[in-house]
């Protein structure tokens, strides 16, 4: 025989109130959206019936209960056991079980977050189909009672009645009430008011105060909407964007952030469904590239999660996603067209989202190209101006690399860009990709190198004994010294690794601690490659580096050339091996001790 599911309705409130609900503050929400839908299912059949809601705090009642009435559809008795008195059961589904668009609610369950609060719920109701006038009165422990009392309520409509917990007394004061009411429901298509010891207060607005008004410039439209962000938002707008997408009955602004969004923050935007309040820090509203705006909106079309905290991730939030992110890029075109210089500021803020979205887009490549700074060796400027005095864009996909290569390379009048931070390399392979292959080239250290005058034959024999001691000492750090004639004088040294050269100094670094059979295997790998991983560029013009010619004391020279080599180390900002480290302290301490004497 076919049995039916017992529900343990203690329990079931646990769950809704541990791992469904944040915050028990949202039973106010699901009274309010039970009664706006009651008023919407009743102008349905009768578009003339009223449309009120009153909210009575404690203060108001006087009995120590909150109450909340309606001039809505009403239930019969019936209704109370199937509707009320069902788990998930609800009258906002059709037959195929879809929820009906017109309704806010849909899964059936709302109703039981008022026992995050209460002990009791009561509710009083007439229903519109004309029958007698029902009580009904719930339990936490799962159990009602329903009665039919034809004198308990003569107006067509429902009062709910919450018999607060002891520990819950303030979630029915006037002064949380009245915020709560303000925050969910004050675009509520239905007039609601709030009741407390001083009379009642309207808490829902006429208009969406994003809507333009009749009389309105769009200029005095957006000095209004920024007014809201700044009030609503807390922040000072560097531009609104008014957001209307009729398909999905999408309205409400998008606020762009000044400048110092940081895009790890996560979004947070304001959405509101069928004019209720979803929450105020939502995600998932824009694409990830637009980090710095914030929304407000109001549609009809997105789908609640069941706790009504998020948004639910199909196919309609795709497509809004889709949409309001063109939405911004046109928006982004356009103020490049009209107010450039406004662009300009704007990209360069929030350079790492345009990026990010110029990977895939070209006229926002262009944007990007046209306005994001980069760093490069004729200072900070646009890829678009650094292109004009250079035919291929020379680039280091590594920021380290730039540092080491840029004095240099800027000493000979090489151009060179800074492609080391997050989409910069990509950025260049795409205009590369547009633009021809010429366009932009990443730069080995080696083609450097070669671009480096070489130190007379005279300079050269003068520097022989220095080189091959050099060559001694460097030799356990895997380097190879060179001579070289360039500028800037004040650099001693650079220190140049090759990508080979830097992957078999790792693979020897991870021989030295791997166990036997990776350390053969590595060590095939080192020895694949001949000559060593790095190169140590001596610069001929440089005074210190000429004195190395005269020293003596072959051991001064030892610790001398290991210093420059260390120094040229730290220069490049590659991390210190713990052998690096161990030359660091030696040739510095010999250097003191030398230089303190006896
Ligand atoms: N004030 C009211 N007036 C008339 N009917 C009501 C009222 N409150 C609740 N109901 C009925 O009780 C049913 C269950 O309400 P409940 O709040 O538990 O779920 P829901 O609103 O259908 O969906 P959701 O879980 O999404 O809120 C509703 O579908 C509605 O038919």
């Amino acid at each position: 025989m076919a049995q039916t599911f017992g529900v343990n309705l203690r329990g079931v409130i646990d769950l809704l109130s541990h791992h469904l609900y944040s915050s028990p503050r949202v039973y106010l929400r699901e009274l309010l959206q039970n009664a706006v839908d009651a008023v919407t299912a009743r102008r349905l059949a009768d578009p003339s019936a009223p449309g009120r809601i009153l909210i009575e705090s404690t203060e108001r009642t006087g009995n120590g209960t909150l109450r909340i009435t309606d001039t809505g559809i009403g239930l019969d008795e019936s209704e109370v056991h199937s509707l009320l008195s069902t788990l998930g059961g609800t009258s906002k589904r059709d037959e195929l079980g879809f929820a009906r668009q017109d309704f806010l609610g849909q899964f059936g369950v709302g109703l039981l977050s008022c026992f995050l609060v209460a002990d009791e719920v009561r509710l009083v109701s007439r229903s519109a189909n004309g029958s007698p006038a029902v009580r009904w009165v719930a339990h936490g422990d799962g159990t009602y009672e329903v009665e039919v009392d034809d004198t308990a309520r003569a107006e067509v409509g429902t009062t709910v009645e919450l018999v607060p917990r002891r520990d819950c007394d303030h979630w029915a004061e006037y002064d949380t009430v009245a915020m709560l009411a303000a925050e969910f429901g004050s675009l509520l298509p239905v007039e609601v008011r709030v009741a407390g010891p001083n009379g009642q207060v309207l808490v829902t607005e006429d208009e969406l105060p994003w809507t333009r008004r009749k009389d309105e410039s769009v200029a005095q439209h957006h000095e209004r909407l920024a007014e809201y962000c700044r009030e609503t938002m807390g922040f000072e707008p560097f531009d609104v964007v008014p957001l209307e997408f009729g398909a999905v009955g999408l309205t409400g602004a998008a606020f762009v952030l000044p400048a110092g969004a940081n895009p790890g923050t996560r979004q947070a935007h304001r959405v509101y469904l069928k004019r209720m309040l979803v929450g105020t820090s939502i995600e998932g509203l824009l694409p990830d590239w637009a980090y710095f705006v914030r929304c407000v909106v109001d549609t009809s079309a997105l789908r609640p999660t069941a706790s009504r905290e998020s948004l639910y991730e199909d196919e309609t939030l795709l497509a809004v996603r889709d949409a309001l992110g063109t939405r911004l890029r046109d928006w982004l075109l356009r103020l490049d067209a009209t107010e450039p210089e406004r662009a300009g500021a704007m990209l360069a803020a929030h350079q790492l989202g345009i990026k990010s979205v110029a990977l895939i887009d070209d006229e926002l490549l262009r944007l990007a190209e046209r306005w994001v700074p980069f760093e490069t060796t004729r200072g900070t400027m646009p890829l678009r101006q650094f292109r004009r005095g250079h035919a291929t864009v020379l680039y280091t996909p590594d920021v380290d690399e730039f540092r080491q290569l840029a004095p240099v390379a800027r000493a000979q009048g090489i151009g060179l860009v800074n492609a080391g931070y997050a989409y910069d390399t990509e950025l260049l392979k795409r205009l590369a990709t547009l633009d021809g292959a010429n366009t932009a080239r990443r730069v080995e250290p080696s083609e450097l190198l070669a671009a480096l005058g070489r130190p007379s034959a005279q300079v050269a024999a003068a520097m022989k004994r220095t080189m091959s001691v050099a060559a001694k000492v460097l030799d356990s750090h895997d380097c190879e010294p060179m001579l070289r004639d360039f500028d800037p004088v004040s650099l001693p040294a650079l220190l140049v690794a090759d990508a080979g050269g830097a992957r078999r100094r790792d693979a020897a670094d991870a021989r030295e601690t791997a166990d036997p059979l990776w350390q053969d295997l590595l060590g095939r790998l080192v020895d694949a490659d001949s000559g060593a991983a790095q190169q140590l560029v001596l610069n001929t013009r440089n005074p210190l580096v000429a004195r190395l010619a005269g020293i003596d004391d072959p051991t001064l020279l030892e610790t001398a050339v290991l210093a420059l080599y260390v120094h040229a180390v730290l220069q490049s900002h590659r991390p210190l091996r713990p052998k690096d480290t161990a030359t660091l302290n030696g040739s510095f301490l010999d250097l003191l001790d030398r230089a303190i004497g006896d």
